[in-house]
This record gives structure tokens, sequence and C-alpha cells, in this order.
């Protein structure tokens, strides 16, 4: 299918994007009025992986049907989950739609060692893996609701990639910034990235600050969230330079 061209994203916003929590961005999200950006339900399940940040390269699965998902489709190198695995690259974050269903499994451990060697930013899921035990140990940060061991013709038939889809109950399209951490992960819709990534790094800092004073025995009121006060001893802390919102 045909591309729209994107523009290309700095490459400060997105280390800015991979140093702040989702926790952050989550918060920067909804203070532009976007609530439904956080893929509820997964869990990182490669917890060595370096952090995941990049550009969402989508694969959309439907229901499998008896007659047409049969075992033999594999004998195509060009069936379309083995394409999505093979052109998701450097930078990008393989996002598979499994409509939330998970009774077989999205992909397994050849296909994301194969999505590794090839230097992929991460896999995310709303439907689940097989092989788990050993993609626990890829370098890859992959993110999924959970295990099953059953091969994914049984539930899911490859239809697309590079197109919109729904992936935990949140709307990817191509070229959006995912970021994963220990909390699961977030969809930032790509013209909102430079945005979304100065202000996050903006809140990290203040909310190192925050944590500080509170570890050290402040109580919240007056400290989170900072009155003026703090504000100015956070402004202080950071050489007088006002805070940015
Ligand atoms: O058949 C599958 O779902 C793929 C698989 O096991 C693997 O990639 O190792
Ligand atoms: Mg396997």
């Amino acid at each position: 299918m045909t591309q729209t061209p994107r523009p290309p994203l700095d490459p400060d916003d997105l280390a800015a994007l991979g140093e702040a929590s989702t926790a952050t961005i989550t918060t920067q999200l909804f203070k532009h009025g976007l609530r439904n950006t956080f893929l509820a339900g997964l869990t990182c399940v490669t917890p060595d992986a370096r952090r995941m940040v990049g550009e969402a390269f989508t694969l959309r699965y439907i229901p499998a049907r008896e007659d047409i998902d049969t075992l033999e489709v594999y004998d195509d190198y060009d069936h379309p989950q083995r394409l999505a695995v093979e052109q998701a690259g450097p930078g990008q974050v393989l996002v598979v739609d499994c409509r939330g269903q998970g009774r077989a499994a999205a992909a397994g451990n050849i296909l994301l060692t194969r999505m590794a060697v090839n230097g992929a930013a991460g896999v995310v899921t709303d439907g689940t893996l097989r092989d788990i035990e050993e993609i626990s140990r890829l370098p890859l940060p992959v993110f999924a609701t959970g295990a099953a061991a059953m091969t994914n013709l049984a539930q899911h038939h490859a239809v697309d990639l590079q197109v919109p889809i729904g992936c935990a109950g949140v709307a990817v399209y191509p070229g959006d910034v995912m970021v994963g951490d220990a909390d699961g992960v977030v969809c930032v819709p790509r013209h909102l990235v430079p945005v979304i990534a100065r202000t996050a790094r903006e809140q990290e800092l203040q909310e190192a600050f925050i944590v500080a004073r509170v570890a050290g025995g402040a109580p919240l009121r007056g400290t989170y969230p900072p009155d003026e006060a703090t504000r100015r001893a956070y402004d202080e802390s950071r050489g007088a330079l006002p805070a940015t919102d």
C-alpha cells in the first residue's frame, strides 16, 4: 500500500521520550486532551532488555478461518506476518493488533530473534507469544499479555502492514512513537512528539526534585503538587531557570 511521507523524528526528542517514564508521558498527553494512549494490560516479557522507544510499524490480524489459515500458508515467505518481521527495522517497534485475543500466539522466538538481529526497537502486542522462556532472554524489548503455545494461525490471519490499528484499545498509526517501561506501553501521536518530549523532560526533572524532598520527610501539602515556594526552590536548584509548562 502507498505510504504517506512522514516528517523525520528529531533524535533528541526520541532520546527525551526514551528517558521519560510512561507515567510521565501519559500525564503530558492528558494535558493535551488525550486520555486513551496507554496500552493497558501488557507487561514487559524481556525484563533485561533496554527501555523501548521507536516508531510504530503496524501489523493487523483478523480472526482466522479454518479453510484459509492452514499450516501450509507459512510456506510462503511473503506471508504478511513474515514480511512484517523482516521489514520492521532499526528504530521501529512492531505493533501487532490481535484484537485482544490471546488463545493463539502473535509470534514466537524464531521470529522475534530475527527482529532482534535486524535491530528492531521492540515488539508490542495485545495478544500472547509462544516460546516465552526463550523470548524472555532476548535483548529486545517485548510487551504482550502473556504466553500461549498455540501457533497464531489457529486464531489469527495476518492481513495488513502499516495501516492504522487498534492495540489494547488504543489507536496506533504507523509512525506514532511507542515508549515502553516497567509500567507498560504508551503511544505518542507523531505530531505531538516534539512538545511531549520537551514537557516530559521537564516533568521528570521536577518530579526528581519533588521525590527527593518527599524522601527527606517533606509532607505532600506544599510539595506535591508544588506550591509557589517549592516551585521557587526547584527553579533555584535548576540555576534559576523558570520551569516551562
Ligand atoms: O509458529 C509460530 O507462531 C512462530 C514460532 O513458533 C517462532 O517464531 O518460533
Ligand atoms: Mg517457535
